[in-house]
């Protein structure tokens, strides 16, 4: 696996080796040994599936501490363009975000430490999303900023007005008016 480092420190870009032949493609989806010498430790405990149909925008969402998550996440049906914004109070790049094109073409992943708001767009006309979660659901610490906050900057390639979203998800606030639960802690996100 390559690993491609993105204008925020600590979330990474993970380009598996694929393996082709007459018959399709193999590649190791996940390797626990890889993962921890490439990118971090990292004790995944759930592992989460999404299907979405076009139009569909999910997120920005984070769970606060201590139920934070860090989240390795990819496009196995469709394409969506994947976000994390860093809400990291005192972070260098607080409110900035990584954007990436995740397909069941490209088989890129990304991975997202805890501290960040995570969410997509759907791009085809479904998506299949999986990703692994390094702690577990925990409803009751669900969090989120605004998908159409403006100020983030962020092309979701699709109009995020016209966007379907869970109710919920037309809810969480913009970022000015977000008190983020994290703290920045350079150790935690050196590479
Ligand atoms: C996240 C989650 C949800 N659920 C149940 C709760 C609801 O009844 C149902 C749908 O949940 P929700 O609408 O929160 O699903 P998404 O909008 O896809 O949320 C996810 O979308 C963004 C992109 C994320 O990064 C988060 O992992 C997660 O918040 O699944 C569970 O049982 N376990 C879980 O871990």
């Amino acid at each position: 696996m390559n690993i491609i480092r993105t204008s925020i420190e600590g979330v990474v870009i993970v380009e598996p080796r694929l393996f082709r032949d007459a018959r399709g493609y193999f590649f190791e989806s996940f390797s626990q040994r890889d993962f921890s010498d490439k990118v971090r430790a990292a004790d995944f405990v759930q592992d989460n599936e999404s299907r979405s149909t076009c139009g569909v925008l999910r997120g920005l969402h984070f769970q606060r501490p201590p139920h934070a998550q860090s989240k390795l996440v990819r496009c196995v049906r469709g394409a969506v363009l994947d976000v994390a914004v860093d809400i990291r109070r005192g972070s260098p790049t607080y409110g900035q975000h990584v954007a990436v094109e995740l397909t069941e073409e490209n088989h890129l992943q990304l991975f997202i430490p805890r501290g960040f708001a995570h969410g997509f767009a759907v791009l085809s006309e479904e998506a299949v999303f999986q990703y692994k979660c390094d702690n577990y659901y925990a409803p009751e610490a669900d969090g989120g900023i605004s998908i159409r906050d403006a100020s983030l900057g962020i092309d979701w390639r699709i109009p995020a007005e016209e966007a379907i979203l869970s109710e919920k998800d037309t809810r969480h606030p913009l970022l000015r008016d977000f008190i983020s639960p994290f703290d920045y802690n350079e150790d935690l996100y050196k590479l």
